[in-house]
């Protein structure tokens, strides 16, 4: 059965209230009730349920841009998942490079957090990729290996329905660079070859693998619809209806 395709828009930390939900409501108008490609908004934690009440009776569903392990306690700044739920949206991001890489989140974390996550009942999209040195010395592949065996190490098979990776070489964030088609093509078989090995067949063939980095209406098309890619995980062209909206539209 063919894959449907899934298009998230990481708003990272823009927009004010006013700007969240009218980008929210301009998003949920044109996707309307029902729409083949899956369709989500992240907006910054403090928008999540103002963004949720704007999408309400739209197929568009929201999700945060982190959270925490624990399900309360004394973690100042810090956001539960179960609070997430409440707050009206389905999807989470973990493991983004902006949090891997510039707040020093590790695999063992990233790892609590996506199982906290799931088992809250939470749909997760754990992001993964390499740096520029890291693709430069071949390695591409040892880093990717290395984040889905310590991510996702002991998350239950039955979850991983609810789990999406999206592959996003840090090079290709913000930086307008993006990968080949052919490039994000080889690493999307790869991340699907490790969830076979982890997992089984019939969890790899079902699993959401997104393309992340400087993906735009321009080049979506023709990366979109590598075999292995099944959407996007958008961030500066998600920040307008119009753009995002041509993105959804390339995914369709
Ligand atoms: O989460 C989204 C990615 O960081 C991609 O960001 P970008 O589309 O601005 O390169």
């Amino acid at each position: 059965m063919a894959r449907p395709k899934f298009v998230a828009g990481n708003w990272k930390m823009y927009t004010d209230l006013a700007g969240a939900k009218s980008l929210a409501a301009a998003v949920a108008k044109e996707v309307g009730s029902s729409s083949k490609v899956q369709v989500a908004v992240c907006p910054p934690a403090p928008w999540l349920t103002a963004v949720a009440d704007a999408v309400k009776g739209s197929a568009v569903v929201v999700g945060a841009q982190n959270c925490h392990f624990e399900k309360e306690g004394a973690f100042t700044g810090e956001l539960a998942p179960q609070m997430v739920l409440g707050a009206g949206c389905k999807y989470v991001l973990i493991g983004h490079s902006e949090r891997r890489h510039g707040l020093g989140e590790t695999d063992d974390l990233l790892n609590k957090k996506a199982r906290a996550a799931l088992a809250a009942g939470l749909h997760v999209i754990f992001c993964i990729g390499e740096l520029l040195a890291e693709r430069e010395s071949n390695h591409t592949e040892s880093v990717l290996d290395r984040q889905i065996s310590f991510g996702l190490a002991d998350v239950p098979p039955e979850q991983m329905a609810n789990l999406v990776i999206a592959y996003e070489p840090v090079w290709a964030i913000g930086t307008g660079k993006v990968a080949t088609p052919e490039q994000a093509q080889a690493a999307h078989a790869f991340v699907r070859g490790k969830i076979v090995e982890m997992f089984g067949e019939k969890v790899a063939s079902e699993l959401l693998i997104q393309y992340g980095g400087s993906v735009k209406p321009d080049n979506a098309v023709t990366i979109l619809h590598q075999p292995d890619v099944d959407g996007a995980l958008v961030g500066g062209a998600s920040l307008k209806a119009d753009s995002f909206l041509a993105i959804v539209k390339a995914a369709g």
